[in-house]
């Protein structure tokens, strides 16, 4: 993500790739905008998101950071500014082409995974396929086949009241990967989970988005959860007031303090490192 506070009156031009990684960039948001009555909660954010990319977006509670998400994601429209999705203008399209574009082309977990508790683990998953026309059994075989890589297998037949609550989230993950996203939106995915069970929750979010080469944008209050991804954002007051990217090659936990931008939050202790959760047959 290459981030500005600079507010933009027109879109951003349509630059397919980063200057230094050579990704294209798959999700761009230029000079947004949103107040509610009187309260600014973005007050003019451009962002840049790579395709498979992972960010990370923190900071105090009302800087905008959900806010931001929403915006990237179609679920509110901005006051001004732009949303191009690979390079096609989404922010003012009508409700009805943004739920569309929602269901197929973004997945979503949120801090509650939010599945309909009378369907099974797999239909949960397979729900979003069937919205956009597959039929039961194929999307059901597709959804199957996410379970043994998020570390479900198993649990296929079970409703949401018979898991965890870290096996909640990865039916969470599972639903948010089965329509080969652009970009996964994760609203503090790991907020209602031990510690534990979160790193375990980022472990297969992280390996997932990276196996099947979909975006992560997620926020989260915890420095710990933020340093699963990439690149971290830190908001304050409507505004992206600093920006910090992972070596390539360095795992979460392995940066020095000194890598740490001075707005990011405190340093939280080395997380554990990264271990492959999806093993290459398993991935597309
Ligand atoms: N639907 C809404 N109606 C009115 N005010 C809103 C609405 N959504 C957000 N706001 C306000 O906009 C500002 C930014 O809110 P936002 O939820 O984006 O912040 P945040 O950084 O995600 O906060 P938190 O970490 O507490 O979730 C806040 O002052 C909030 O009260």
């Amino acid at each position: 993500m290459t981030t500005s506070d600079t507010p933009h009156t027109h879109s951003l031009p349509n630059r397919a790739q980063h200057p230094s990684t050579g990704n294209s960039y798959v999700l761009t948001g230029s000079g947004l905008t949103k107040s509610f009555g009187p309260t600014v909660a973005l007050g003019g954010v451009s962002v840049q998101i790579e395709a498979g990319e992972t960010t990370a977006v923190m900071g105090p509670s009302g800087s905008g950071k959900s806010t931001l998400l929403h915006l990237l994601a179609g679920i509110v429209k901005p006051d001004s500014g732009s949303i191009e999705l690979a390079g096609q203008e989404i922010g003012q399209l009508s409700e009805r082409a943004r739920t569309e574009l929602r269901r197929s082309r973004f997945g979503f977990v949120f801090q509650f995974g939010q599945l309909l508790p009378e369907l099974p683990a797999v239909e949960n998953v397979a729900l979003p396929l069937m919205l956009g026309g597959m039929p039961r059994q194929a999307a059901e075989a597709r959804a199957r086949e996410l379970f043994a890589p998020l570390g479900l297998a198993g649990m296929e037949s079970r409703r949401p009241g018979e898991l965890s609550g870290g096996q909640s989230q990865r039916v969470a993950v599972a639903r948010a990967l089965v329509t080969s996203p652009d970009v996964i939106f994760a609203d503090e995915p790991t907020g209602s989970l031990d510690s534990r069970t979160g790193t375990e929750v980022m472990n297969v979010l992280s390996s997932a988005c990276k196996a099947h080469g979909a975006a992560l944008v997620l926020v989260t209050h915890d420095p710990q959860v933020a340093r699963w991804c990439e690149r971290t954002i830190a908001m304050r007051d409507g505004r992206i007031v600093a920006e910090y990217r992972r070596e390539p090659g360095q795992e979460p936990g392995q940066e020095s303090v000194a890598q740490q931008h001075p707005a990011m939050p405190e340093t939280a202790p080395a997380a554990q490192p990264v271990t492959s959760v999806l093993p290459e047959a398993a991935r597309r």
